[in-house]
């Protein structure tokens, strides 16, 4: 029997755990059951508290004090040792039916997504067929704010991409914080953001080269020719890989949360496998109906 997942992915302070947060009060309000997995070694405040937590098989702290490792370092020591130990995610995850949605909530530590190959061992573990075989949606959260210096939103960009080459289960993107660039960008600019449309990067060497941006401030400093090559390449990547995509988020409309539960429902094909596992006419026909 499939088991059904979310893991909710994306840099530091995107707003992964708010959202986990609000996937789960979602899911309860329309009766539906849920697990959910912190993998954060450095989570303390929760919501709703977690039915697994990563806290309980390892400390950060103290693989920092025994190891003499940073956060990061400790990080990433946590993650091996949940890799020796998959049995902790196992024995929790197996019993579960396919009626439950796992909602996992990842730390923040960009590297885990791009630089090492943690992550895709872990998600090849959780659903591998024949072993916990979970139907696993990725959803790499970046914030909205990153907009408003597109550089910084494409190199976001890069990232996601990164996660959803690597991890090669099906994947939504999400711009999250919506509500803090409300009223600072214009509906049709946003919506190119959302489709990933790198022409505006492009849009933004024009107009400097026009001088009509200021030469002074500190962002037309840095933006150089060879930064502005660097962009049109990461512009030219994210182009030509041609499938990225955001979804938007405002975490305190239950709208908005349903709207992309309802993507990861389908990414998964969730409600195929709710129905009824009896062919309907067995169940209603009586005897009478007999031939
Ligand atoms: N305005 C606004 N703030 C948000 C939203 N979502 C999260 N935040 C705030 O952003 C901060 C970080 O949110 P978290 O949910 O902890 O982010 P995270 O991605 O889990 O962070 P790490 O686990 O540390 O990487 C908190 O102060 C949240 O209250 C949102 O939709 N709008
Ligand atoms: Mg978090």
């Amino acid at each position: 029997m499939s088991k059904y997942g979310v893991v909710v992915m994306g840099p530091a302070g995107a707003g992964k755990s708010t959202f986990c947060s609000a996937l789960i009060t979602n899911l309860r309000n329309n009766r539906r059951s849920c697990f959910y997995v912190n993998l954060d070694p450095a989570a303390e405040d929760f919501t709703h508290e977690p039915d697994l937590d990563i806290k309980d098989l390892i400390s950060l702290e103290d693989v920092m004090e025994e190891m003499g490792l940073g956060p990061n370092g400790g990080l990433i020591y946590c993650f091996e040792f949940l890799l020796e130990n998959l049995d902790f995610l196992s024995d929790a995850l197996d019993p579960l039916s396919d009626e439950y949605l796992i909602v996992i909530d990842m730390p923040g530590q960009i590297e885990l997504y791009t630089h090492i190959p943690i992550l895709p061992a872990l998600v090849k573990h959780l659903t591998r067929t024949g072993a916990l075989d979970i139907r696993l949606c990725a959803a790499y959260l970046l914030e909205a704010t990153f907009v408003i210096d597109s550089a910084k939103f494409f190199a976001g960009t890069l990232s996601a991409m990164s996660a959803m080459i690597m991890l090669e289960v099906p994947h939504i993107n999400i711009m999250s914080k919506m509500d803090l660039v409300k009223g600072q960008v214009g509906k049709r600019q946003m919506k190119r953001f959302l489709d990933a449309d790198a022409s505006i990067l492009e849009e933004e060497e024009a107009e400097e080269d026009d001088g009509s941006t200021n030469p002074g401030d500190t962002q037309t400093l840095m933006k150089g020719k060879s930064f502005n090559r660097l962009n049109k390449a990461v512009a030219g990547l994210i182009d030509s890989f041609g499938m990225v995509s955001y979804l938007r988020l405002d975490v305190q409309d239950e709208d908005s949360v349903a709207a992309i539960l309802s993507y990861i429902d389908d990414a998964i094909q969730f409600h195929e496998a709710q129905e009824p596992k009896e062919p309907i006419e067995e169940m209603e026909m009586g005897d009478e109906d007999l031939p």
